[in-house]
């Protein structure tokens, strides 16, 4: 099994004449929670549209795992699990039916996915709720519901994008802590934000800037004097 869950090699990515990624080569490296920071407009989403292959990259190579998703798409995006900012789950649908539904899309039979809705929603601390519309769930409980999804497959990395848009300080906390707890049992974390208070010294860290790599590593390596805050701003030339 290689080093990195995520590795991403002098990637760029246009729209028409404007350029969203320049040359962008990051590594997530394996178990690892590694932040991908960037205000509005850096790229975040471009860089996972691209890795999920939404769209297709003019140059660079990613690998997943080790696996070139250019040339094994298929097997690479079975190592992959998502969360996007938007909503994934059916809310009209109890959160087993919602995690068939999501095996099913990955050709896991019935029988087998309801063995794993189980095991992935003791992971996000939810079985109790396993019966329960997705509508009767808090939104931090939905988010967590959604992670449980991305997870059923059992994927090698997961991809968080601005996984705690809309939720009270008690359950971001909770959501970030059970990422944290996920890639403690394996699972690889790349987790875009434009939040600095969510990330933490030990965390990998990738700060993204109009489309450009800035700086990679260990977040409180980066951080000069331990404030991330004015490192980012004095880095991106952004103001508080
Ligand atoms: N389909 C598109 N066509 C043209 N420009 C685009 C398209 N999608 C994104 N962009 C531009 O590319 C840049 C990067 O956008 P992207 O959505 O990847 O940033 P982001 O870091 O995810 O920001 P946000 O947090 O606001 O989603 C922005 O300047 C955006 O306007």
């Amino acid at each position: 099994m290689p080093t990195d869950a995520l590795s991403i090699q002098n990637v760029s990515h246009s729209f028409g004449k404007f350029q969203a990624l320049k040359d962008v080569s990051l590594v997530v490296p394996r178990g690892s929670f590694t932040a991908l920071l960037g205000v509005n407009g850096a790229g975040k989403t471009t860089l996972f549209s691209l890795i999920t292959r939404l769209y297709t990259s003019t140059s660079g190579t990613i690998k997943i795992a080790g696996h070139d998703l250019r040339q094994q798409p298929g097997q690479v995006l079975a190592r992959l699990g998502v969360v996007f900012q938007s909503r994934a789950l059916d809310a009209d649908l109890t959160v087993l039916q919602n995690m068939i539904y999501h095996a099913a899309l990955h050709g896991i039979p019935a029988r087998e996915a309801r063995i794993r809705a189980v095991e992935v929603l003791e992971q996000v601390e939810l079985a109790d709720r396993i019966g329960a519309k997705v509508s009767a769930l808090s939104g931090g409980q939905q988010r967590r519901a959604e992670i449980a999804r991305a997870l059923i497959h059992r994927p090698d990395l997961l991809l968080l994008d601005e996984a705690t848009v809309g939720l009270d300080v008690k359950s971001r906390a909770e959501v970030l802590d059970l990422t944290r707890k996920l890639t403690q049992q394996g699972v690889s974390a790349l987790w875009a934000t434009h939040i600095m208070d969510e990330i933490q010294p030990d965390d990998g860290l990738v700060i993204l800037h109009k489309g450009q790599v800035l700086e990679q590593g260990r977040a409180g390596d980066i951080a000069q004097d331990g404030d991330l805050t004015a490192t980012f701003l004095r880095l991106t030339g952004e103001r508080a």
